[in-house]
């Protein structure tokens, strides 16, 4: 296989991130953190409430630079953001109000790949039938239930064809029903389009039925307690999801010793 089919699609190096407060130091929110994210993967985020996992998911996303280490998205420093990352979040109000929900789509690409209004039409047309929304096509956002306006978000981040979609807790607010019917959809959605997804939740029952791997974070700075391998487990009622949801669920809970950052690089080669 050539080398550039085998490199990982996210590369941190000891990569440290953090904000600056007003005429104060950095205050450092990530830190010192290595890993590599493989293209085609479902890789995972998952740690204490407010450790980090949306500021990593900024940084690859080009929103937040890395005050230290490296930053690689397809080999290449991440310098801002780009239609080749997608975001989808948790909040139902990410779609214009004032566009229906075909409008929404088509804009988005009329504006970001430059698509002739009949291109965009006929991209968005399939995006939302992929996403089992096409019968919204004509609604405006406010007409729509919590789920669909979650999947007329996902589909209109599927529609930019991004090599990354970035996914922040986008089922967290869904009730329990919707919410594992959109599980089981990404998961359809993926195995056809093999986009390469980063996800933040809370759940660790969601984490091991989406990811491939789950990237556990440490808090009060975010490090690395250990990325896991869930690749194995996606049927609930198996004794490998059990003990799966038992390790994240220590990992979570006690304060686990952190991975070193050589260790964490050697970890996901
Ligand atoms: N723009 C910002 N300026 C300053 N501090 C910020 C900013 N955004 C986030 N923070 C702080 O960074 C820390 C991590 O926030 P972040 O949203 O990344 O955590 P999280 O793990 O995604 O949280 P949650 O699980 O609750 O969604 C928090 O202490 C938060 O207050």
């Amino acid at each position: 296989m050539a080398q550039q089919d085998v490199e990982p699609i996210v590369q941190a190096a000891h990569v440290s991130l953090g904000y600056s407060r007003k005429r104060k130091q950095e205050v450092t929110i990530v830190e010192d953190t290595s890993f590599s994210i493989q293209r085609g993967e479902k890789f995972v985020l998952i740690g204490p409430s407010g450790c980090g996992k949306t500021t990593l998911l900024k940084a690859i996303g080009g929103f937040l630079p890395p005050y230290q280490g490296e930053l690689l998205v397809k080999g290449r420093p991440v310098q801002g953001p780009g239609p080749d990352r997608a975001f989808v979040f948790q909040d139902f109000e990410q779609l214009f109000a004032w566009r229906t929900v075909l409008g929404n789509i088509v804009y988005a690409l009329q504006v970001t790949k430059r698509l002739s209004r009949q291109e965009a039409t006929d991209k968005a047309r399939f995006y939302l039938e992929l996403v089992d929304v096409a019968a919204a096509a004509d609604k405006y956002p406010h007409m729509l239930s919590g789920g669909m306006k979650q999947r007329a978000a996902l589909a209109r981040a599927l529609a930019l064809e991004p090599d990354i979609l970035l996914m922040d807790e986008p089922f967290g607010a869904l009730d329990a029903i919707t919410r594992n019917q959109l599980q089981l959809e990404l998961n359809e959605i993926w195995r056809r389009t093999n986009v390469t997804i980063v996800l933040v939740t809370h759940s660790i029952q969601e984490a091991i039925f989406l990811g491939h791997r789950v990237m556990v974070m440490s808090s009060s700075p975010a490090r690395i307690r250990e990325i896991v391998d869930t690749s194995t487990a996606e049927d609930l009622s198996s004794a490998a999801f059990t003990d799966l949801s038992q390790h994240l669920q220590s990992l979570l809970v006690r304060q686990a010793p952190l991975l070193e950052p050589v260790a964490q690089l050697s970890a996901v080669e």
